[in-house]
């Protein structure tokens, strides 16, 4: 009876669910979040304000945006007892101690077991200012630093570039983080958010749904690739070898890090804003070579265009960051400060319309049999 069920592994093509927040055509290459284009929020737009708008639903007035980032500046405090994890777990990768602070402040934070839409939001925002904090401190303390307390008075990319080194960023450095963070900040059902739907959809709180989202985006299939891409960068070397690299890895048919992905199959549209930023920063430091390589793998990896095998978002993002002197393990929860919102929105909007979500899998394991005890096995 069960030999002609369909099995759709790692659920390809299939929707599960309505969402009015973005927008993926994967054939044309397109991404909007409530409508509006990725292309004109990543150029005419901030963080906050798109925070704003994955949230709420609309882009904010002046007063509705003031006060939304009131709210966000507010936040920018951490209990002590965080500092203290921080310093416990200190050698460990970065992401493990965000999972784990984030972890720790549900079980201090007297209102984290809320549920209910006010609760997730004010949960969700006051996560999204501590989430850099975390980051940054970890960093810091790692390095024999006191944490840099937050700065209220600066937004948000500012604000964790300040966090993370102890001097006011350019205003250029700051409006490339904060176009990073509005490049990553929403993706459909993505698997870490996909994951936090799961969580959420059992009616776990708010902190909950971060967690498991956090733990799933550290992998490098997902927001792990940036990494990746970096240690390929320092592999090749230089841009002569970046050809040969790409022949060995396909002879052995394995992943080209930082291409492919399962929705797109022409480029991945937030990749050109990346790109673009890697080659003019990249020009201004006096280290073209960076870019040099990656459009090396870029060239090389053309004959696979055409099956729709493309750079992703992850594929520039690493390089920018090590052109800020920013370390590798760190590229992960940047991409988290970035995914903040998206990840609130799809938890808030599961909530509204709850289902377990709960699919099947089709046995094919042995038929029936008589236990066996210990003596005869
Ligand atoms: C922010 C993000 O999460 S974006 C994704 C970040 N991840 C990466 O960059 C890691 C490298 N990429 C990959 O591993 C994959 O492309 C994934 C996991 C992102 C998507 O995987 P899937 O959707 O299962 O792959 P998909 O079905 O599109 O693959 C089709 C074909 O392209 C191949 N392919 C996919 N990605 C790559 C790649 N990066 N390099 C070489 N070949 C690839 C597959 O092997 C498959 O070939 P086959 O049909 O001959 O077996
Ligand atoms: O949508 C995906 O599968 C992965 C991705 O690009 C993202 O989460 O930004």
């Amino acid at each position: 009876m069960t030999e002609n069920v369909k099995i759709n592994r790692g659920l390809k093509g299939i929707y599960f669910e309505r969402s009015g927040v973005s927008h993926i055509d994967g054939a044309a290459g397109e991404l909007s979040y409530r409508g509006y284009s990725i292309h004109d929020l990543a150029t005419k737009s901030t963080f906050e304000e798109v925070c704003y708008l994955l949230i709420h639903g609309e882009l904010p007035t002046q007063d509705e945006l003031t006060a939304f980032d009131a709210t966000l500046k507010a936040a920018r405090e951490l209990p002590d007892q965080v500092y203290d994890i921080i310093r416990a777990t200190k050698d460990g990768h970065p992401m493990d101690v965000l999972r784990t602070a984030v972890s720790a402040l549900a079980a201090l934070e007297a209102d984290s077991q809320n549920v209910g839409p006010e609760a997730f939001l004010a949960n969700g925002l006051r996560l999204t200012s501590q989430v850099p904090m975390i980051i940054a401190a970890h960093e810091n303390i790692r390095n024999g630093r006191d944490p840099v307390p937050a700065d209220k008075t600066l937004s948000h990319a500012a604000n964790w570039l300040w966090m993370l080194k102890g001097e006011k960023p350019s205003e250029d450095a700051a409006r490339l983080a904060d176009v990073d963070f509005i490049l990553h900040a929403e993706h459909g059902a993505n698997a870490s958010s996909f994951a936090a739907r799961v969580t959420i959809g059992t009616e776990a709180n708010l902190h909950g749904g971060i967690v498991t989202a956090l733990s799933t985006l550290a992998g490098p299939a997902h927001g792990g690739a940036a990494e990746d891409v970096m240690k390929m960068v320092h592999e090749i070397g230089t841009p002569d070898n970046a050809a040969a690299y790409v022949k060995a890895k396909r002879k052995n048919r394995e992943a080209v890090t930082g291409f492919g992905h399962r929705v797109y199959r022409a480029e991945d549209p937030r990749a050109r804003h990346m790109r673009d930023g890697v080659k003019k920063l990249g020009e201004e430091m006096g280290a073209p070579e960076w870019y040099e390589i990656l459009q090396g793998v870029v060239d090389a990896m053309k004959p696979y265009a055409r099956h729709g095998l493309n750079v992703n978002v992850d594929f520039y993002s690493g390089v920018i960051y090590q052109l800020h002197g920013i370390p590798m393990d760190l590229y992960v929860p940047i991409f988290a400060i970035g995914r903040m919102p998206g990840w609130i929105i799809q938890c808030m909007d599961q909530q509204d319309s709850n289902i377990l979500i709960r699919p099947l899998t089709l046995y094919n394991g042995p038929d029936m049999r008589p236990y066996t005890p210990m003596t005869k096995r």
